[in-house]
């Protein structure tokens, strides 16, 4: 699990380390880590420029550029701001034969060190002309300059990386846009408590029936999902919830035709009232909103049992405040909007992702899940997890119906909700990639490599 930490944080860790270290040596230890990291991209090549902000980002770049200059590297500099370049880098840098321009040139690589942590909006007008005339591919030091640090918000022009070389700590931005390859150079720094995770394959354990269970211990899934117009957003999230873990898979709506077809190991119902007991609830996908779905969320909510609400039931949570009286306030309730639900539910996100899911996960005392490229999980206890697509295959029609099927599953083997909304994730978009494999997979394709997704998880 990688924690990611704010910059005003990062900001007071530096400070901290910075009065008991050497004057300058973080900074020149950053800088050897993005000439180390430059020299790899180079590959033998020699022209480099770097492109230099009134900041000790800046600094960093022209550290950079002088540890390049004494590995033989042919290193010009664009100062942005003259008067401000940071004095000590840039007379390192002029020592050992760094050359000042104006223009970027045709170089073999660009190292962006425009701005970084203490940067605000997008890049100004000659930071942004400047990178308009950039070829090559580039390594930005820290961040993409014009990215805001804190939450990756991209509102106006930024440098596109292909590289970033960070230090220290990963910041929101490395978590939340696009900043290429991301490399942690370690300069001593040791933040605790992140405000948020990241999720990597070894932190998932998986669920897997112990030698003394049976389809009852595993947690049984109840889906009420799917209508006469959208039987198929049922078989997704049933199918989901069959592969994902469970013993048994009760359905319970008007697809149970369609589901016993396709999943015959499910045992359907018509109504929700009468499905028998389950361990956690999904609703929602396809159900519509119309009076008699409303009755099945209330149904569900009132159950007793962890609910995950997605698709229609968030569309009828926002317009039925009444709805929420039903729920019982001690069973776990999983929301799993995307932006226009989210906005139904409490407002517009705006541009910190993270703290819009925060704010709704405290205000409806559920976890939400935020879906996007990057998928935000916060529990109501502030926790937050961030999950990156590693490609836009997930986004297909019917894919949220199999993530809230995986969710479920998970809900009802007992996992704790945040982590079950935080798996869930993770296998969507590893199912994703392992059903793709380079070519556009449809949500049932995504859904039967659940069980690839979760020998590889469980392989690694
Ligand atoms: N504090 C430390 O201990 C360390 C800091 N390091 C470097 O220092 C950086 C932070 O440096 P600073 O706090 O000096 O600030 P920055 O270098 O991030 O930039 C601040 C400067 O950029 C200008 N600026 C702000 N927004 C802008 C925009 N949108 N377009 C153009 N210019 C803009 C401001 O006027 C200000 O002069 C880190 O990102 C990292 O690269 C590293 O050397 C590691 C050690
Ligand atoms: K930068």
């Amino acid at each position: 699990m990688r924690g990611v930490w704010h910059t005003e944080r990062v900001k007071s860790a530096e400070e901290e380390l910075m009065a008991v270290v050497p004057p300058g040596s973080l900074m020149r230890k950053a800088a050897f880590g993005v000439a180390t990291h430059a020299l790899r991209l180079l590959a033998g090549r020699r022209r480099v420029t770097l492109l230099v902000g009134a900041g000790n980002n800046g600094g960093d770049a022209l550290w950079a550029g002088y540890f390049l200059r004494r590995r033989g590297v042919a290193v010009s500099a664009v100062l942005l701001n003259p008067a401000k370049a940071h004095a000590e880098g840039l007379a390192a840098f002029r020592r050992v034969g760094g050359r000042i321009v104006s223009e970027v040139g045709s170089p073999d690589l660009v190292i962006d060190g425009i701005v970084g942590l203490s940067a605000r909006g997008p890049l100004r007008p000659q930071a942004a002309a400047l990178v308009d005339t950039v070829t090559a591919p580039i390594l930005a030091v820290d961040l993409p300059s014009g990215i805001d640090p804190d939450t990756g918000e991209i509102s106006g022009p930024h440098v596109k990386a292909h590289t970033t070389v960070t230090f220290g700590c990963l910041k929101p931005v490395h978590a939340l846009a696009d900043c290429g390859e991301v490399h942690l150079v370690d300069i001593g720094l040791r933040p605790v408590d992140p405000d948020f995770v990241l999720l990597d394959r070894e932190d998932i354990a998986w669920p897997v029936p112990g030698p003394s269970d049976d389809k009852y211990t595993q947690g049984v899934t109840g889906v009420a999902a799917g209508s006469a117009t959208y039987p198929g957003a049922a078989v997704l999230s049933t199918g989901a919830a069959v592969l994902a873990t469970s013993g048994m898979v009760r359905y319970a709506g008007p697809a149970a035709d369609a589901i016993r077809a396709r999943w015959p190991e499910t045992i359907c119902t018509g109504s929700t009232t009468d499905a028998g007991r389950v361990q956690a609830w999904v609703v929602g996908p396809g159900m519509g909103t119309g009076t008699s779905s409303a009755e099945v969320v209330r149904f569900v909510l009132d159950a007793g049992v962890p609910v995950i609400a997605d698709a229609d039931a968030i569309t009828l949570l926002a317009s039925t405040p009444s709805l929420w009286d039903a729920r019982d306030p001690d069973a776990a309730l999983v929301l799993t909007p995307h932006d226009r639900e989210f906005e139904r539910l409490a407002g517009p996100v705006g541009p910190d992702r993270v703290a819009a899911a925060r704010k709704a996960a405290r205000r409806f005392n559920a976890v939400v899940l935020l879906k996007g490229h990057r998928t935000v999980v916060a529990a109501p206890d502030g926790r937050a997890l961030v999950n990156s697509a590693t490609s836009s295959w997930p986004a297909t029609a019917g894919s949220g119906d199999v993530l809230s099927g995986i969710i479920g599953a998970l809900l009802a083997s007992g996992l704790d909700p945040f982590l079950a909304a935080g798996y869930g994730a993770y296998l969507h978009v590893l199912a994703a990639e392992l059903g793709a494999d380079g070519a556009p997979v449809p949500a049932s394709g995504l859904m039967t490599a659940i069980p690839d997704a979760i020998r590889a998880l469980r392989r690694s």
